[in-house]
């Protein structure tokens, strides 16, 4: 069942300048949040991103299209039932936007105070939620003497008082280290198989939607060009975006710079073959190879592993005769990815 729900979502601001177009953020956008995803939504700078999680919130309004969270329909709700539709919406920030003339377990209070609970129920919440997060000896310390890491959890932690079932994550990690991040995005993960929520990740880095997300959006001058199952879109980019993102962390597929390179430092053909787990067709390749009588080396390649599944690029340079090789590569291609550098 669908948590977040957007049909065919427009969003356009006025145009900066006099007479000048308007600036269409979201540009027709169709998406499905189910309940228990880590749905990672991953664009440039300018893409949409945090307009749509704008809209997903209800602090902006879409000015075409539909938008349902948690069965309301938001896109004509007044300011006070989108509160309510809100209370089941946890948000965390890349800057943290913390109190810092607040402790942190009154960080994590304030949602509760804001909401109106008993004294003695947001006590015990408090101290449950900085446990989960590993903050318990920093109750009554203040933001300030934090580090970036800690006020992340404390963010967290605060987000998740009130037990929404939906998180949405602004670039939670992007202001952190890579050992840092790695700690956040682990207790994301606890978030998402310990407690059930649902998290939308918006960010610019392929790493972190390689290390949680389970569905990835990739977003590209105001629309989805490309989405799916992580590992699928990691192993087989469809669009030119999402094939630079994927780029940034997939080990093994020569850039254009170093094809040019093995071409001039190799004589041959230079094939990379690409393969996905759940086949065994990489064996076959080289069975198929060796049967027509072709010479190869392995000059360039990598195999990745996407939260368990493998997938690889691995480029031969390949020499025999070259009717012989044209013929093994079209039977190969019968059962693997075959990409020729020309
Ligand atoms: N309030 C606004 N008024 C006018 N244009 C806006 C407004 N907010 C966003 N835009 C424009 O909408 C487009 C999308 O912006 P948005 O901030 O959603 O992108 P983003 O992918 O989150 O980028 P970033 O990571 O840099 O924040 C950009 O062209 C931006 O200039």
């Amino acid at each position: 069942m669908s948590i977040v729900s957007m049909t065919d979502v427009v969003k356009s601001y006025p145009p900066s300048q006099k007479g000048g177009a308007p600036v269409a953020a979201i540009d027709g956008v169709s998406v499905e949040v189910e309940r228990g995803d880590v749905y990672g939504i991953i664009g440039y700078s300018g893409a949409g991103k945090s307009t749509l999680v704008r809209l997903v919130n209800g602090l902006e309004k879409a000015t075409s299209g539909s938008i349902v969270v948690n069965g309301t329909e938001i896109t004509s709700l007044k300011e006070r039932s989108m509160r309510a539709v809100r209370g089941d919406i946890g948000m965390i920030f890349q800057q943290f936007n913390l109190f810092n003339s607040k402790t942190v377990a009154k960080n994590v209070a304030y949602p509760l105070e804001v909401a109106g609970r008993p004294a003695a129920e947001i006590t015990g919440r408090v101290a449950e939620m900085l446990a989960f997060v590993g903050l318990s000896d920093k109750a009554k310390n203040y933001p300030d003497q934090l580090s970036g890491g800690q006020k992340q959890r404390v963010g967290i932690a605060r987000a998740l008082a009130t037990s929404p079932s939906l998180l949405l994550a602004d670039e939670a990690t992007s202001a952190l280290d890579p050992e840092t991040t790695s700690e956040v995005l682990s207790l994301l993960d606890r978030v998402n198989r310990e407690l059930g929520v649902t998290i939308i990740l918006i960010t610019h880095e392929m790493d972190v939607i390689r290390s949680l997300a389970t569905k990835v959006a990739v977003m590209d001058g105001g629309r989805i060009v490309e989405r799916g199952d992580v590992f699928d879109v990691f192993s087989n980019p469809q669009n030119p975006a999402s094939a630079r993102f994927v780029s940034t962390v997939v080990q093994g597929v020569p850039s254009p710079v170093e094809v040019h390179t093995l071409q001039a430092r190799h004589n041959g053909r230079i094939v990379t073959f690409s393969f996905r787990d759940g086949n065994d067709s990489q064996a076959q390749v080289f069975l198929d190879l060796a049967a027509a009588g072709i010479r190869f080396e392995l000059v360039y390649g990598g195999i990745n592993d996407i939260r368990g599944r493998a997938f690889g690029h691995l480029t031969l340079v390949l020499q025999g005769d070259d009717a012989a090789l044209t013929a093994a590569l079209a039977q190969i291609a019968t059962h693997s990815e075959v990409t020729e550098a020309h």
